[in-house]
């Protein structure tokens, strides 16, 4: 008897989105849709808009421009660029899977990548947000825009992956790689991307997923999680955001008289102008004006082997996948 030959299955890698340029008129696209979407501001319309049409993009884009400048690669925005090796990179190690990336602001978009896999006959698709931590402010946007766009399509999403072993021996890894070439600094500080924290009282789970990565993380290093600092860092807007705040942080330290400090960011799965630029130029500049003298900051796992190999055993497995 003749089987119907099985459908192809499908991982989907989603990652915030970026500018296409380091223009004031692309990163105004961009941002404008970012900031646009209700799970990233709460503000109803009738304030925000005005706000964000008439002060915040034609003010901020421009600035934000000239920071992207700094940082582009020959290839494009680094997380474009990482983000698309990194998707290669997983590819390799799951033969017989059709292996895409999308982003969830700009392009490649979700909408066109689910719709490329339902032309080629995929009919189940695994879908990774590349936030270790979830938050109603990312991972939660990635499901709308998937329960959006994927209709026809069986579809599976992994919620987060803060405390999964091979993703937290992959960041220490990468640590103590950076301390055996380097020696170790005075301390490790890892800095997190903030959220207000009203969404975090409100029942987001993101600030204590942090917490459990950093755990995770000091026990694959094998030191007491007290040997590490947990800062939050790229506050926007005015409100409370979680704390403390890694630029603060990183001043009192300079002033106590720390002279070199390590830094990673271990909830960006890929380089991008939060780290490459507010940390690794902005902040060490605070630091250094503070008296510090060294911020040494520990790159991503970017499309490294071990990223690629803990990314490709968890699409394989069942845990977590919903
Ligand atoms: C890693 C997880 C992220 C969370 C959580 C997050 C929340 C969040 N972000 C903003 C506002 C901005 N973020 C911006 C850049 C940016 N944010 C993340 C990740 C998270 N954001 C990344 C990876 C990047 C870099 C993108 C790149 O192109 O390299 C920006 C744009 C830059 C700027 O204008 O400063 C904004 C704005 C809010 C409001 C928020 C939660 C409420
Ligand atoms: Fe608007
Ligand atoms: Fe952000």
């Amino acid at each position: 008897m003749n089987q119907a030959p099985e459908s192809p299955s499908a991982l989907l890698l989603v990652n915030l989105g970026t500018p296409d340029a380091p223009t004031a008129t692309a990163v105004r696209r961009y941002l404008a849709e970012f900031l646009h979407d209700h799970r990233v501001v709460q503000l109803t319309r009738w304030l925000w808009c005005p706000l964000l049409h008439f002060v915040i993009l034609p003010l901020r884009s421009p600035k934000v421009a000239l920071k992207y400048a700094s940082v582009w690669l020959p290839g494009g925005s680094p997380l474009a660029v990482h983000t698309a090796a990194l998707a290669d990179v997983v590819r390799r190690r799951l033969p017989g899977w059709r292996v895409l990336h999308a982003m969830r602001y700009g392009e490649p978009s979700i909408a066109a990548a689910l719709d490329a896999l339902r032309a080629e006959g995929v009919r189940s698709v695994r879908v990774l947000p590349l936030y270790p931590q979830y938050s109603t402010t990312t991972t939660a946007s990635v499901a709308d825009a998937i329960a959006k766009h994927g209709k026809g399509l069986q579809i599976s999403m992994l919620q987060d992956y803060h405390r999964d072993a091979g993703w937290a021996a992959a960041v220490a890894d990468s640590i103590r790689a950076h301390w055996d070439a380097n020696g170790r600094g005075g301390r490790l500080l890892l800095s997190f991307h903030g959220i207000p924290q009203r969404l975090v009282d409100g029942g987001d789970p993101y600030a204590a997923q942090c917490e459990a990565s950093t755990l995770a993380i000091a026990e694959a290093l094998g030191i007491p999680r007290s040997d590490i600092l947990l800062t939050f860092q790229s506050r926007f807007g005015k409100e409370r955001w979680l704390q403390p705040y890694t630029q603060q942080t990183l001043e009192a330290l300079g002033r106590e008289g720390v002279r070199t400090i390590d830094v990673a960011c271990p909830g960006f799965a890929v380089d991008c102008l939060e780290t490459l630029e507010e940390i690794a130029v902005e902040n060490a500049h605070a630091f250094r004006s503070a008296g510090g003298e060294t911020l040494r900051y520990i790159p991503c796992l970017n499309a490294g082997d071990a990223h690629a190999d803990a990314l490709a055993t968890l699409v394989q497995g069942d845990a977590g996948w919903s």
